[in-house]
């Protein structure tokens, strides 16, 4: 059964990246299969507009609910789980990307201005699984570029997608801490050597200085991520 991901946003065109490379292999696979929607097309005023003053003041404009109903109406099974980017969600990540990969059917709904009438989640929260999700402690435009990267991260963990699963082994944040460096051909490049130990055949010598180097770079990078910080 393929994981089915239907994107809502006024945006469609910033989409089109899911059709190349990887993602587009996934689908060309039939492993997964992507839709974007034009929430403008769920409108029913002539100026198809989406957005409107805030209650109780404040600057910027709120998206209005009733396009996000039709729409998410749209496409909703029971099955589904809505996936609604904001600065104020649950920190998306790794294992987050994990349980997504195993869903059956993703709804993504991508805001702009303020944000999304909260009675769409408020709506939809008691009908299915709904998970308000933030990539990270800085502030986007809008939720577009969110979902692509929610998308690349969950997909790229459906079993079939990725030709080698072993490169999913010891990538960053699958382990504790960050992955070592990466070196590959000319062996000196501008004065510069790669490290003498890769180039030595010696496999438990390269386990060890990779799992050095992590560390290395986990500390400096990453502490947070260190085992008991
Ligand atoms: N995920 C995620 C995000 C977003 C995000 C997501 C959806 C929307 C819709 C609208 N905006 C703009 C906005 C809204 C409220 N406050 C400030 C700006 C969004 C931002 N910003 N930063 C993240 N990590």
């Amino acid at each position: 059964m393929p994981l089915r991901i239907d994107v809502i946003t006024i945006f469609p065109d910033y989409f089109a990246p899911l059709q190349l490379s990887l993602m587009g292999k996934a689908q060309q696979s039939g492993l997964v299969t992507i839709a974007i929607h034009d929430l403008r097309e769920f409108t029913s005023d002539r100026h198809r507009s989406v957005d409107d003053t805030p209650y109780g003041g404040g600057a910027g404009m709120v998206m209005t609910p009733e396009p996000w109903g039709q729409a998410i109406d749209a496409v909703v099974t029971d099955q589904s789980t809505l996936i609604v980017p904001t600065p104020a969600g649950k920190l998306f990540s790794q294992p987050v990307a994990a349980e997504l990969a195993h869903s059956t059917h993703l709804i993504f709904a991508c805001g702009r201005y303020e944000g999304i009438d909260q009675r769409v989640v408020e709506y939809y929260r008691p009908r299915i699984d709904v998970r308000e999700l933030s990539i990270g402690d800085y502030v986007l435009a809008g939720g577009d570029v969110a979902t692509l990267a929610m998308i690349e991260a969950s997909v790229r963990l459906v079993p079939g997608v990725l030709g080698n699963p072993e490169s999913l082994v010891e990538e960053s944040h699958q382990l504790p801490g960050v992955e070592y460096p990466s070196y590959t051909k000319p062996p000196t490049w501008r004065g510069l050597d790669v490290p003498e130990v890769l180039l030595s055949g010696h496999h438990d010598q390269i386990a060890r200085w990779r799992a050095e180097q992590s560390t290395i770079r986990t500390t400096h990078n990453r502490p947070d991520l260190l085992p008991g910080s």
